[in-house]
């Protein structure tokens, strides 16, 4: 049978618990046999009314209708678990999957702050789940009753089951097209509450800013507008349902009076007996309340669609792209060829951000041995970040490859992080400063924790702190400073050992006598012998910092130009007012 993509998605994430269902949908058929045997005794009894045994028609009704209350409760029971089953897996899928960089995470679709996503993630699924939980089992309910109700309409009369099926049409095409309408408008309404929702996060994550500048209008009015928005489209939503509730109550009252008539005339002719009648026109009572339900429900089962929709489609994708042999190189280009050098290698890296006409990195070259530090300079917005992002391989580019050892560079889930970096903004999570550090290598000993933590001066803070290394840094790390939480940063990175070590701007909130250490350790790193130690890609705006480093290439324009040495840096009037502009005095 052909479904919509979106009830095929939706399927999917029913779909492991398939065994589950088919026994929900066992016990619902069971059970509406119980719906059936009234009309159906009813006609029995009123066709022997006038003979003895008329009580014998009645037992098996209240056998029938006792087991089928019954068997209704472990029907209810078993879909209300499944169902929270699928909720559990939406939300662990979504989670893993932006995670994992399969699905975009923020900046992408789903918002444009990690706030905005989790609020994403975990409202849609809340939705769909408590929608569902309401609804899809009382809509299958309805659905099954209608069913085994029309089957016995056509089993005692053929030509009433026939009038009523044709009726149907009736009932399905004017809701449906409500319907439509309804998903349509539904899906926009969740889009725009999340708009809302990043509006006001953005908003209080920087009350400091907009206070100081006086912009508390501005900020009011931005919000103000999107709940506008959303106010008119939850307008447009509510005519919708209005429409929706009569759509779906016009063709019963037609169908009643049809059966009526054609009955009637039935009866006289001698086709089917008093009883039958009887029968069957509690079976239509029974039938179009069915009906009835089941297309009130369809509206607000739209609405729970239409809610998911994204997350369902975005879930798809991701498993599209990493099918079972695990994930392949964001980062790298299926036909691209690859050859062995060792360290890490940059060819002809292209990288372009959505809406942006023109790519940030433009062809950019670059080869790091084993041990090599090299510095690369760029100005305010010159692209650092994003070479770092195509260095590290979290971010897809429009071309050429990244290569450590001649492999593709790939982020895989615990696995040993051959190439690890410090990005210009860490973050840190809610846990202990030693947690923090460690960060996945729990397994690693206090002392190498400590170790590293000496290397970038993290351990003369650190064990002045009440609880020292066990000590929690709070939500985000807010209790450490900038400086400090760079030190963590720094700190885990080296901790891991890696083969390539990349640096964002990496002593930018440091103190300056710790700047200095930190500094020398960086650039002694990699061995101060090729061959040993980590390959150190340093990316800075500070021009003190790259004439430090043994090799240094200059980054303007997208484009990656190697100097012959870093002495002429000097000869470079853009680079000597570099440091002036990024307003960080050199040492
Ligand atoms: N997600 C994004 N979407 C669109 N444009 C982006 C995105 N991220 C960065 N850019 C743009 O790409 C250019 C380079 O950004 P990038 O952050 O790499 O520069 P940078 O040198 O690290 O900046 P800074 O000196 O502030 O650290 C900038 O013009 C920036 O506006």
């Amino acid at each position: 049978m052909m479904f919509s993509p979106q009830i095929r998605r939706f399927l999917a994430l029913l779909a492991p618990d398939r065994g589950s269902w088919t026994l929900v949908g066992g016990l619902m058929v069971a059970s509406a046999l119980g719906e059936v045997a009234a009309p159906y005794f009813t006609g029995r009894v009123t066709d022997r009314v006038t003979q003895e045994d008329a009580t014998a028609a009645v037992w098996p009704l209240v056998l029938v209708r006792l087991s089928s209350a019954i068997t209704e409760l472990a029907c209810d029971s078993m879909a209300a678990l499944a169902l929270t089953r699928a909720r559990k897996r939406l939300q662990c899928g979504a989670v893993a999957a932006v995670l994992r960089g399969d699905m975009p995470g923020p900046g992408g679709s789903l918002g444009d702050t990690p706030g905005a996503v989790a609020e994403r993630v975990t409202g849609d699924a809340e939705v769909v789940h408590s929608s569902l939980a309401h609804l899809l089992v009382s809509w299958l309910w309805e659905l099954t009753r209608a069913v085994s109700l029309l089957a016995t309409v056509a089993w005692l009369s053929p030509v009433l089951g026939l009038l009523t099926l044709l009726a149907l049409p009736l009932f399905l095409l004017l809701p449906r097209t409500v319907g439509r309408i309804q998903q349509d408008l539904a899906r926009q309404v969740r889009v725009a509450e999340a708009n809302t929702t990043a509006v006001a996060l953005e908003s209080l994550g920087a009350i400091g800013t907009v206070r100081a500048f006086g912009h508390e209008a501005g900020v009011t009015m931005r919000v103000q507008q999107r709940l506008a928005q959303q106010h008119q489209l939850e307008k447009k939503e509510a005519l919708a349902y209005a429409a929706g509730c009569w759509a779906s109550g016009f063709p019963s009252l037609a169908l009643k009076v049809a059966v009526l008539v054609l009955g009637g005339y039935l009866v006289s002719a001698g086709t089917v007996t008093p009883g039958e009648l009887v029968a069957i026109l509690m079976c239509q009572l029974h039938f179009i309340r069915a009906v009835e339900n089941v297309l009130r429900y369809l509206p607000f089962l739209a609405k729970a669609f239409g809610s998911s929709e994204t997350l369902l489609e975005l879930l798809e994708q991701a498993r599209k792209v990493t099918p079972g042999a695990g994930p392949p190189s964001p980062v790298t280009p299926d036909n691209h060829e690859t050859t062995w050098t060792p360290g890490l290698c940059l060819k002809d890296v292209w990288m372009s951000y959505p809406g942006r006409s023109e790519p940030v990195l433009k062809g950019v070259s670059l080869s790091l041995r084993p041990g090599e530090v090299v510095a690369v300079l760029a100005p305010p917005g010159g692209g650092k970040s994003s070479l770092v992002a195509a260095a590290l391989g979290l971010h897809p580019l429009a071309g050429g490859a990244v290569l450590l050892d001649g492999n593709p560079v790939t982020p895989r889930p615990h696995s040993h992080p051959c190439v690890t970096g410090v990005p210009q903004c860490p973050s840190l999570l809610s846990r202990s400063l030693s947690a923090n550090i460690t960060l996945g290598w729990e397994h690693k000993e206090e002392t190498q924790v400590v170790a590293a933590a000496r290397r970038v001066g993290v351990h003369t803070w650190a064990k002045q702190l009440p609880q020292g290394y066990n000590t929690e840094v709070g939500p985000r790390g807010m209790q450490l400073s900038g400086g400090q939480t760079q030190g963590v940063a720094l700190a885990r990175a080296l901790l891991r050992t890696p083969r390539v070590l990349v640096l964002d701007e990496p002593t930018r909130a440091l103190d300056p006598v710790i700047r200095r250490q930190v500094e020398q350790e960086l650039l002694c790193s990699g061995g101060a012998g090729a061959g040993e130690g980590p390959a150190v890609l340093l990316v800075t705006g500070r021009v003190a910092l790259a004439q430090k480093a043994p090799r240094v290439a200059l980054l303007d324009g997208g484009r990656l130009r190697e100097l012959g040495s870093p002495e002429e840096l000097r000869t470079l009037p853009w680079a000597a007012a570099g440091d002036a502009g990024n307003g960080e005095g050199d040492d």
